[in-house]
């Protein structure tokens, strides 16, 4: 059934993702401080997310909210991931929780636990033969302070759920780029997450019955430390794409059928 959803992060580019592959498939309200530039489906919303009263007012009568807002930089200084990634996601989970919606999909990240890339497990993890998995039950091991950032997401999260019944989704995305994986960068196909795959992933979390969950977000690539169990299982993720499939720039396998 089609939802009512608002997508905070609409201009940028995972909602540019999420936007090609389901326009026509929910009733959406679009949110970012940024206005927008090409067409789109529904309502646009210009704010702030750290504006708790517009935020408010933007989720009466949505049913689920995909936050993507926020500093997307690994190198993003203290401040502002402290002020968008920090405040702005508490208030966004605080205004959800106000407005009764009923599930909160989060953008986090692979920087949540890109510590866990140690210098005795790289390169070897990011190559196929190698079995090494996160599965979303360890603890956050983030790389930089925007990572910190993004656990602190996980952890709002997690309160929200806990103390006010909110279903919340935490979907660690890999590296989304479109068309082709990323090219001469082992980890960065490891971790690709295409634009099909990636409105895929989006669609189950907004489709499927959960309590508080952490998946990660990347194709079924041959290459992976990341495992997908948790997303099939919980969200019934079916993905498509694998970075092995391609050549550099050209697609050299069809897609799995
Ligand atoms: N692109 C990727 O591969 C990955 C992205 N993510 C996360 O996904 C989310 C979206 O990332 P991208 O689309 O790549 O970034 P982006 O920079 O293309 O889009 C982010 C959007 O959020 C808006 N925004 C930022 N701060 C805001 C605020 N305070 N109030 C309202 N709008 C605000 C920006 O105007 C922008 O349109 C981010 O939270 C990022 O951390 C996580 C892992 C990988
Ligand atoms: O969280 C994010 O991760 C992706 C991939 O990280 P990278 O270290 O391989 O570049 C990054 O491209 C994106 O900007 C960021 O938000």
């Amino acid at each position: 059934m089609a939802q009512s959803v608002l997508l905070t992060g609409a201009a940028g580019r995972v909602g540019s993702a999420i936007l090609d592959g389901l326009a026509d498939d929910h009733e959406w309200r679009l949110l970012d401080r940024d206005p927008p530039t090409d067409d789109h489906p529904g309502e646009f919303v210009v704010a702030d997310i750290t504006d708790g009263e517009a935020i408010r007012e933007a989720m009466d009568g949505i049913d689920v909210v995909i936050h993507l807002a926020g500093d997307p930089r690994p190198e993003a200084p203290w401040d502002s991931v402290l002020t968008n990634n920090i405040d702005g996601t508490q208030t966004v989970f605080e205004a959800a929780v106000d407005a009764g919606v009923e599930q909160v999909v989060f953008a986090s990240s692979n920087h949540a636990v890109g510590n866990y890339e140690t210098d005795e497990r790289t390169p070897g993890m990011y190559r196929p033969e190698d079995a090494y998995r996160l599965d979303g039950s360890e603890l956050p091991r983030p790389s930089n302070l925007y990572g910190v950032s993004k656990a602190a997401g996980e952890t709002l999260g997690r309160y929200y759920h806990d103390e006010h019944d909110l279903s919340v989704v935490c979907v660690r995305i890999g590296n989304l780029t479109q068309g082709h994986p990323p090219i001469d960068y082992e980890r960065g196909q490891a971790m690709w997450l295409s634009y099909r795959d990636c409105a895929h992933l989006f669609d189950r979390c907004i489709r499927a019955d959960y309590e508080y969950e952490i998946v990660y977000g990347i194709s079924d690539n041959d290459r992976k430390y990341y495992s997908l169990e948790r997303a099939r299982d919980a969200l019934d993720y079916d993905p498509q794409d694998n970075s092995a499939h391609y050549d550099g720039e050209d697609q050299v396998a069809e897609p799995d059928a």
